[in-house]
């Protein structure tokens, strides 16, 4: 059976891009969403996130009639859920989102339709989702009872582009198709296929919820090393950037980056869920999650080392400095400041420090409200006029803009080795 509508419940950084996908090779698509603002911003043919090139095939969509977004599910041959999955309380992940959305799609579903779980979720939630939408609605079978010849077909297909090249990744990537049943996998094979030039690569349900945390992992392990190595280098007196740069000459060696901690949606959250439920197994996930998470506390002991060195140098009082935060997203050159630990940093600063905090950040018009009364957004330039201790942390392109004859300042911390 062939795709004419599809419905993806869930208009984020995930979902708006792939309903704008499937919509720009002339599928019929409505978006869901439980943000009234976000689903009348689409309806105007703009978008309530930032991401490269996703405007204009938004608006051409939108302009082209082939997507709009209703806050009220709509009956659709394919649905796509794209909404969120944080932890909540000890790591736990919280499958809140995922319920509502699965309940709420359950009274329109008819038989012959797909049901796709994209959102990142711990081993065994697509089965969970089954016997929701199962329980929903006992008047068509699923394939828990069913199997192949079930009247709803369900797979977990994970997401796994990179913000920032989200429109370009979407395309491109191969994507793993976990379908319940063989009939489910070749089904959500044949729909990513409408717009995706990757491979789909089949396998269960189980194993591609598996692989969606294990890639996240993977990640925010090997950038553990790397933040571990900045500690270890910084009691040695060694420049760790230099120390990279050199053992990745080695033809089997490729360290990734230090930073002021790892931050996100994704690679600070996901490796949680292989924890909470492998707790006796995950232990150097575990670990290189409690690094990451460190690192932002070591920065900020940094600067406050620095502010001391600065006091004692220029014989000012504490309410007499001020600080420069450059950089609050979460990485460079984007907006999203979810789970980020430059967040963490200047707004620890900003609380601690009695003089002026100011903060630049490229990317956004107003400091969110957790910052707005205790520092205040500055440019670039003023910041780097008016400071007198810097804290580098994020690498966005306009900081790495910056001149060395523009830094004047002695007192710099430097996280991600931009101004060294
Ligand atoms: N952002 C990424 O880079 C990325 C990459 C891969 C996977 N993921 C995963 O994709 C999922 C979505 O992430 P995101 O970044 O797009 O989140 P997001 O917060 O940007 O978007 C989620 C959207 O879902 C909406 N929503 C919440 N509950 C709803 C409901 N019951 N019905 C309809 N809409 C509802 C929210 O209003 C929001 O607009 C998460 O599981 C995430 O881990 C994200
Ligand atoms: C396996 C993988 O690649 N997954 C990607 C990841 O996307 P992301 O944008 O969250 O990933 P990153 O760019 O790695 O950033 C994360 C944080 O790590 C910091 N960092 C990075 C590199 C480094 O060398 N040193 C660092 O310190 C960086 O500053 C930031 O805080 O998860 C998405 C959702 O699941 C995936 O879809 C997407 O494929």
């Amino acid at each position: 059976m062939s795709f004419t509508t599809i419905s993806v419940i869930g208009l984020g950084y995930i979902g708006l891009p792939t309903a704008a996908a499937f919509a720009s090779r002339h599928k019929q698509v409505v978006g869901i969403d439980i943000n009234s603002h976000a689903v009348d911003t689409i309806n105007r043919g703009e978008i309530h996130i930032v991401e490269p090139e996703l405007s204009s095939v938004v608006k051409a969509a939108v302009d082209g009639g082939y997507l709009r977004a209703s806050t009220t599910p709509v009956t659709a041959d394919a649905y796509l859920i794209a909404v969120p999955t944080p932890f909540k309380g000890e790591h736990e992940p919280d499958m809140t989102y995922v319920e509502a959305a699965a309940k709420s799609i359950a009274p329109v579903l008819t038989r012959g339709a797909l049901v796709i779980l994209e959102s990142t979720s711990p081993v065994g939630a697509t089965e969970q989702m089954a016997d929701w939408l199962a329980a929903a609605r006992p008047d068509l079978t699923f394939p828990q009872q069913a199997g192949e010849a079930a009247d709803v077909n369900i797979a977990y297909c994970p997401e796994r582009v990179l913000p920032g090249q989200v429109m370009v990744e979407l395309i491109k990537n191969d994507r793993v198709i976990g379908g319940m049943t063989s009939v489910c996998s070749a089904r959500a094979s044949n729909l990513y296929k409408i717009f995706l030039e990757g491979e789909c690569v089949v396998t269960n349900s189980r194993t591609a919820e598996m692989c969606k945390l294990t890639e996240n992992s993977f990640r925010d392990v090997n950038i553990a090393f790397a933040n571990e190595l900045s500690l270890i280098c910084a009691e040695q007196g060694i420049n760790v950037w230099e120390l990279i740069r050199l053992a990745n000459r080695h033809p089997r060696v490729n360290i990734l980056q230090p930073g002021p901690g790892v931050g996100g949606h994704c690679i600070a959250v996901d490796p949680w869920f292989i924890v909470a439920q492998n707790p006796q197994q995950a232990r150097l996930i575990r670990t290189a999650r409690e690094v990451n998470d460190y690192k932002p506390h070591w920065v900020l002991n940094q600067v406050k080392a620095s502010i001391a060195d600065c006091l004692t140098a220029s014989g000012k009082r504490a309410s007499e400095i001020k600080i420069a935060c450059f950089g609050l997203a979460f990485k460079p050159n984007i907006d999203d400041l979810r789970e980020s630990p430059a967040m963490e940093i200047a707004g620890d600063i900003a609380q601690w420090h009695s003089g002026q905090t100011l903060v630049v950040e490229p990317n956004i018009h107003q400091l969110p409200a957790a910052l707005r009364s205790h520092a205040s957004l500055v440019t670039t330039a003023d910041a780097l006029a008016q400071a007198d201790v810097l804290v580098l942390l994020v690498d966005h392109n306009e900081f790495k803009a910056v001149e060395s004859s523009q830094i004047t300042q002695r007192y710099i911390v430097d996280t991600k080795g931009v101004w060294r």
